[in-house]
């Protein structure tokens, strides 16, 4: 019987196994992934030495807890094909489905935990919420914390705060990744070699997260700070400002939230 299960080996499986392994929290041979295309099995294979199937319904025969890691869209056949009927932990990182879906999906009291992981899990520095189900107790609330605890840091929320959590930490790598892009641009237009830029700008980003979570003062009194009077930062600002940045930001984290809600 494997520990854990994965029922789908995409980019967050992915990021997941590798978290968990380098961790050490369970061995590659007490891990299994179960996906339809056999080339993305050999894949986990070859990278991960962790078990593989091409049907999930033996994967979750031999797991012990499973981890649902599709796309939301295929969630309700892939369910309807389970059949198996001895008590199991999943645990579902599927963006905007409901526990509540999840359970009525599933044989009748199967224990489901929701929880909103995040990429950095690859390099241990994953920021994971996870919520309860009608049928979890304590210990799978234990048992999903150690595992997401592996690759990063957790909170235990209730389940109506995930959709707005999953569009700020869920989503949030992408768009530091748009801002680390956009600043390297910004640094190969002003004559400095991409890849020096870049590093500055992920260094820069780094810092001034640790300077919030450490410091504890407001963003705006951290970012006096950076701001010279007449200075060159000043100017930056303004034509952020002039852009709306802020605003533009708000706005793409609500449609993330309203489209979790949609799922
Ligand atoms: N990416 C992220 O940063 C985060 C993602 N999530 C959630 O994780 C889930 C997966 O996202 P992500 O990893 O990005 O998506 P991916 O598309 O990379 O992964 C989904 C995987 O499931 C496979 N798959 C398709 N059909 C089946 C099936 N019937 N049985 C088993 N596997 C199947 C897909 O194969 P194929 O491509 O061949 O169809 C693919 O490999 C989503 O629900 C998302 O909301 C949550 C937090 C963060
Ligand atoms: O884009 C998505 O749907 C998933 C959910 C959070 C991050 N990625």
């Amino acid at each position: 019987m494997f520990k854990l299960g994965f029922i789908g080996s995409g980019n967050m499986a992915g990021a997941l196994i590798k978290g968990i392994i380098d961790s050490k929290l369970y061995d590659p041979s007490e891990i299994a992934v179960g996906d339809p295309s056999q080339i993305k099995l050999n894949e986990m294979l070859n990278m991960y030495g962790v078990g593989t199937y091409s049907d999930n319904d033996s994967l979750v025969r031999n797991c012990e807890t499973i981890v649902l890691a599709i796309k939301p869209q295929i969630v309700e056949p892939v369910l309807k094909k389970l059949s198996f009927s001895d008590s199991k932990l999943f645990i579902s990182i599927l963006s905007g489905i409901t526990t509540k879906t999840l359970e009525n999906l599933l044989p009748a009291k199967t224990r489901v935990i929701r929880a909103m992981p995040n990429m950095p899990a690859l390099v241990h520095k994953a920021c994971t919420v996870i919520a309860a189900g009608a049928h979890t107790d304590t210990c799978d609330m234990q048992l999903a914390k150690e595992i997401f605890e592996s690759v990063g840091v957790v909170d235990t929320v209730d389940e109506s705060e995930i959709n707005a959590i999953a569009a700020i930490s869920g989503s949030g790598p992408a768009y530091f990744y748009l801002i680390l892009e956009a600043m390297a641009d910004a640094g190969v237009q002003a004559g400095l070699n991409r890849e020096f830029a870049l590093k500055l700008a992920a260094h820069t980003a780094i810092g001034s997260a640790r300077m919030v979570l450490e410091t504890g003062e407001h963003p705006a009194a951290l970012k006096d700070m950076v701001t010279s009077p007449g200075g060159t930062t000043i100017d930056a600002l303004y034509e952020f400002e002039k852009g709306s940045l802020r605003y533009t930001i708000m706005t793409g984290v609500k449609a993330a939230v309203l489209k979790a809600y949609n799922s």
